[in-house]
């Protein structure tokens, strides 16, 4: 049987039925199957096309099955996906293979019953593809939109609330982008020039240094990257560019004590040890004791010497008031600035979430911000972009009287810096093509 799709569909119901995450449990199970580059790349290709076009598909399907997708058992509304999907959106297969592999895998675990209403409806909507309609943009565009482009009603209502339908769309569009690969150089072990040539020559991956920060490098069609002599020996590590102006957002010196409230599993933690050159003290806090461990094994990967862990909910520990340099809160968040690298979690977040993890945010700043010394620095970033998670949480910190708002658009290039209009950076994928992000940097006086 294919093994590609056998993956696929494996890792997709896992996905919808336990709420795992895709690149974990898809690196699991390509691993475990020991595919070869090709089997591969079209595993990879199905679970992310389908979960990112899943509301699309959805939409599809409703229209030709006499059950709707959400009453059917997650096995056979992912093997419709499946199927639907390489129909409309893989011009590579034929559509007989696309059916057949489909029912094939029905019968293997169901009944013939409902392999046969599989056949029938995936047999339906390649005949009639073409005349389904979606929603009227004028008329519902947040229908049109969440349908057409694949989102949740709930999130394209709010942002073309925030946005207007035309900037909205663009959004998405983003959304369903593969996303490119960057990379940090690890500055503790090589310089950024050097590991890019290294990577190019030795490895042939299109390679190019970003526009910014000075440790970013893109990755052009490369796999099996963390298999490389490079990454075990904590050369680079894998990081969004976005994110990678946190660590520079506290303009550390060798030799600070600083805290990191929220930090496993250390991406920006080990970032803060690279730029103190190893010097000064970084206490990395998690709640959960096998996040810890992550953080752990990445500062021994990367040769980061300075951390000490402490696993703790940050929100009812007790340190000393007012000792810390620098701050870092990276907070839990809804993660929606990242629905292009992890698909599902578009399908996996709700309103009330936002909500409370507001509330959650705006503790663990004032929390920071009470232990942070007059004169120090503390970060507030997220992997979201809604208001009530960055700016709204922001505005609270700000009405203390003893703090300032820092300017960070000295961090960006000229030709960057017009993508922002504020002295905090909010990244928005359409806009910045990246990741969607939060950075601000908040001083405490005198
Ligand atoms: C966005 S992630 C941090 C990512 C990390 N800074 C990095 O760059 O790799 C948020 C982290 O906050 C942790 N967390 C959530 N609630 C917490 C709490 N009350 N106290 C401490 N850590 C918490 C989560 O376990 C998660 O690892």
């Amino acid at each position: 049987m294919d093994k590609a799709r056998v993956i696929a569909y494996k890792v997709l119901t896992q996905i919808d039925s336990e709420e795992v995450y895709s690149n974990l449990s898809l690196n699991r199970e390509i691993n475990r199957a020991n595919l070869e580059f090709r089997d591969r790349r079209l595993a990879t290709e199905l679970v992310y096309g389908v979960l990112r076009m899943r509301g699309h598909l959805d939409y599809i399907i409703n229209q030709f099955s006499k059950h709707p997708v959400k009453n059917l058992d997650p096995g056979v509304r992912n093997l419709l996906r499946l199927g639907v999907y390489q129909i409309k959106f893989l011009d590579k297969i034929p559509v007989r293979a696309a059916v057949h592999t489909t029912v094939e895998l029905a019968k293997r675990d169901f009944h013939m019953g409902i392999a046969k209403f599989i056949n029938g409806v995936l047999r339906n909507i390649d005949r009639k593809i073409d005349q389904v309609s979606f929603p009227d943009q004028i008329k519902d565009p947040v229908g049109y939109i969440s349908t057409f482009y694949s989102h949740p009603e709930w999130l394209v209502k709010k942002w073309v609330k925030r946005y207007g339908v035309k900037e909205t769309i663009e959004l998405c569009k983003a959304n369903n982008r593969v996303p490119e690969l960057t990379i940090r150089a690890n500055t503790l072990k090589i310089d950024p020039a050097t590991l890019a040539n290294n990577l190019a020559e030795k490895y042939g991956y299109e390679v190019s240094l970003l526009p910014y920060p000075a440790e970013g490098i893109l990755l052009e069609n490369a796999t099996g990257f963390t298999q490389l002599k490079e990454f075990y020996e904590g050369e680079f590590t894998v990081q969004g560019q976005a994110s990678m102006l946190v660590a520079h957002a506290l303009q550390l010196k060798p030799g600070m004590k600083v805290a990191d409230l929220c930090a496993a599993p250390g991406g920006k933690t080990t970032h803060m040890a690279a730029l103190m050159r190893n010097e000064g003290e970084i206490l990395a806090i998690d709640i959960y004791s096998h996040k810890i461990d992550l953080i752990e094994a990445n500062c021994k990967r990367l040769g980061v010497t300075n951390v000490k862990t402490l696993c703790a909910d940050t929100t009812t520990l007790e340190l000393k008031e007012e000792q810390f340099d620098r701050i870092l809160l990276d907070a839990p968040c809804s993660g929606l600035g990242l629905l292009a690298q992890k698909p599902e979690i578009r399908w996996m977040k709700t309103e009330k979430e936002i909500k409370e993890l507001a509330r959650l945010q705006k503790i663990l700043l004032k929390k920071g911000l009470s232990w942070l010394k007059p004169g120090g620095i503390m970060v507030y970033s997220t992997c979201t972009i809604t208001e009530e998670e960055n700016q709204k949480v922001l505005e609270e910190a700000l009405k203390m009287d003893s703090v300032e708002l820092i300017d960070l658009r000295y961090l960006l290039p000229e030709e960057e810096k017009e993508l922002f209009s504020t002295p905090y950076l909010e990244f928005l994928p359409h806009v910045t093509e990246t990741e969607g992000f939060f950075i601000a940097a908040i001083r405490k006086l005198n």
